[in-house]
């Protein structure tokens, strides 16, 4: 029987509603216990050097039901699938199917035991017709039954299941939404009595995200169970049965939504954050706007629409945070603003010129500091500490000396900076790919604030970063703001946003769902909570 007190991390819990969010906790647990078809015990997953994805997991899962597992970003939703799937190995706890422990080695051991996975990113083979990826890799291969049978079978559990889709058809021919039916066609086809529904509907319209709710709730009817991961709120409240809330890989709680407001559920993903206790004046006298984005639209790499009409401006010495759950058109926007995408429409103003396309030449033009989510971007890793802090400068005065490189002013210039941002260690001559992941933030960070840009792009500028190395790059962001640069700092670390940021927009599905502006007094629950529910897919509570 699960102890209640593993549901819950008191600790987690600073939302004013704590008590009788508890209450709630408790009863739904002690409802559940009878009939669990799976339950997590303890499970922990730890990634070196200090990272804790999974902390002492403990819920369980009813048969014949949807179970949503709600989390930001970096909660430990996927670690946590990946361990059911036999992707990792958890190093302490167990898992538990029908009451029985079982050790899932493998994903074929899962898939022996009953449980499918469709993943965010589908594993089909594109040219392939939709009956040739549904049997792809089975041991018995139904090759070897005529095909006719088998196209048989295939429509029949399509039927099923509502899930319409030709099996002849090529995948490349396929929608989005089709594709996704074809991983759930192969998953039931495996015999999976447990599906793992990875954000599902991140890829669907919303009339394909009807027609996969419709269904879950076949499958439900025919006693199967789903976990449906999920970041939005409206959603997880539609479908789910069960709604486990995971927090910095702890478990905060497993609730009934009809239990639960939108407000509960965004209190309890979002958590307390630092900032409320942190003080960041409000800075009143903003300059001149640095950058300004108006109507912006622009595709993303599967040619969905990722940024649909975003306007929004950046002056000098405010930090604008853009918060959202990632994949909701953030990386479109930093490639826009760096020169890597160009957008279909819109226009950017950068320092009073306009743009419509920026190219990767005009950041240097246009004193635009530019630091990329992957540090790969930024940086040559077989060059040398000294020649990558110089990368967008050696052309020029003091560096260039005719066709030539003046070496000593960069040696003096890197010996200047490795100090000035503690890049450890201090030998300007050591390849940069040898360094570990901080000291190479800390060497784009040299690189591009020491030009002392008008605006600076950050995305996600600490991640993977330890507590030392992301409080000074923290640092360097509020110190170049208050000198003077416009910030657009792009993150999915609510915290950092609520730390760092005067002016918070929200990204949902390619749009700005909302923004706030830091009041007087720095930010409150309330605020947080808005923020939350904005992050979920909430733009008015209506519920
Ligand atoms: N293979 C890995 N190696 C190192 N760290 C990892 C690995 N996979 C996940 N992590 C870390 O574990 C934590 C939990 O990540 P996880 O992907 O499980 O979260 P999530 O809730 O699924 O997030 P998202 O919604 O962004 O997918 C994060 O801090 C992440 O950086």
């Amino acid at each position: 029987m699960i102890n209640p007190i593993h549901l819950v991390s008191p600790a987690l819990l600073k939302s004013p509603n704590t008590d009788k969010i508890m209450t709630m906790v408790i009863k739904t647990s002690l409802e559940h216990t009878n009939n669990f078809v799976l339950e997590f015990r303890g499970v922990t997953k730890r990634f070196p050097p200090n990272n804790l994805a999974n902390d002492h997991i403990t819920f369980g899962v009813k048969q014949g039901s949807i179970h949503v597992i709600l989390g930001e970003n970096g909660a430990g939703k996927s670690t946590l699938m990946n361990i059911l799937y036999g992707l990792y190995q958890p190093d302490e706890g167990s898992i538990l199917l029908q009451g029985k422990e079982v050790h899932i080695t493998s994903p074929r051991r899962a898939i022996e035991l009953g449980i499918g996975m469709v993943h965010q990113h589908f594993k089909l083979v594109e040219t392939h017709t939709v009956l040739e990826n549904i049997v792809l890799g089975l041991k018995h291969t139904p090759f070897t039954l005529p095909n006719r049978k088998l196209e048989e079978e295939i429509k029949n559990m399509s039927n099923a299941f509502r899930l319409p889709v030709d099996p002849q058809a090529r995948i490349w021919q396929l929608s989005l939404g089709e594709q996704q039916r074809v991983e759930i066609l192969k998953a039931l086809y495996r015999g999976a009595k447990i599906l793992i529904l990875d954000e599902p509907t991140s890829v669907l319209t919303p009339r394909e995200i009807e027609g996969l709710f419709s269904t879950l709730r076949s499958m439900k009817k025919e006693g199967k169970t789903c976990i449906f991961i999920t970041h939005k709120l409206e959603e997880a409240v539609e479908i789910a049965d069960t709604i486990t809330v995971l927090r910095k890989g702890k478990v905060v709680g497993s609730f009934e939504p009809t239990k639960v407001t939108l407000r509960e559920l965004a209190e309890l993903v979002v958590g307390k954050s630092i900032e409320l206790t942190a003080k960041k004046p409000r800075v009143s006298d903003f300059g001149e706007t640095v950058l300004e984005v108006s109507d912006l639209w622009a595709t993303g790499d599967r040619n969905i629409l990722a940024l649909q009409g975003v306007s929004f401006q950046v002056r000098a010495r405010e930090i604008v945070g853009i918060a959202g759950i990632s994949g909701n058109g953030q990386k479109e926007l930093v490639e826009i603003l760096s020169g890597l995408r160009y957008p279909k429409k819109g226009k950017i103003i950068v320092n009073g010129k306009e743009f419509t396309k920026i190219q990767p030449a005009d950041l240097l033009q246009e004193g635009i500091a530019y630091i990329p989510e992957d540090r790969r971007l930024a940086l040559v890793e077989q060059m040398n500490i000294s020649e990558n802090l110089v990368l967008r400068s050696f052309h020029r005065s003091p560096f260039a000396k005719g066709p030539w490189i003046n070496w000593k002013k960069v040696k003096e210039k890197a010996v200047r900076l490795v100090k000035e941002y503690a890049i450890n260690p201090q030998n300007i001559e050591l390849p940069v790919g040898l360094l570990s992941g901080g000291n190479k933030q800390r060497v784009v960070l040299a690189r591009e604030l020491s030009r002392h840009p008008r605006l600076i792009i950050a995305a996600q500028p600490t991640v993977g970063l330890d507590i030392a190395g992301t409080a000074f790059i923290h640092q360097l962001l509020l110190e170049n703001s208050s000198r003077g640069s416009g910030v657009l700092l792009v993150s999915s670390d609510l915290d950092e946003v609520m730390l760092l940021a005067d002016t918070i927009l929200v990204f949902f599905r390619g749009k700005i769902i909302g923004k706030k502006e830091r009041p007087q007094q720095g930010w409150s629950e309330e605020d947080l909570a808005q923020v939350g529910l904005w992050m979920g897919g909430v733009k008015e509570e209506t519920r």
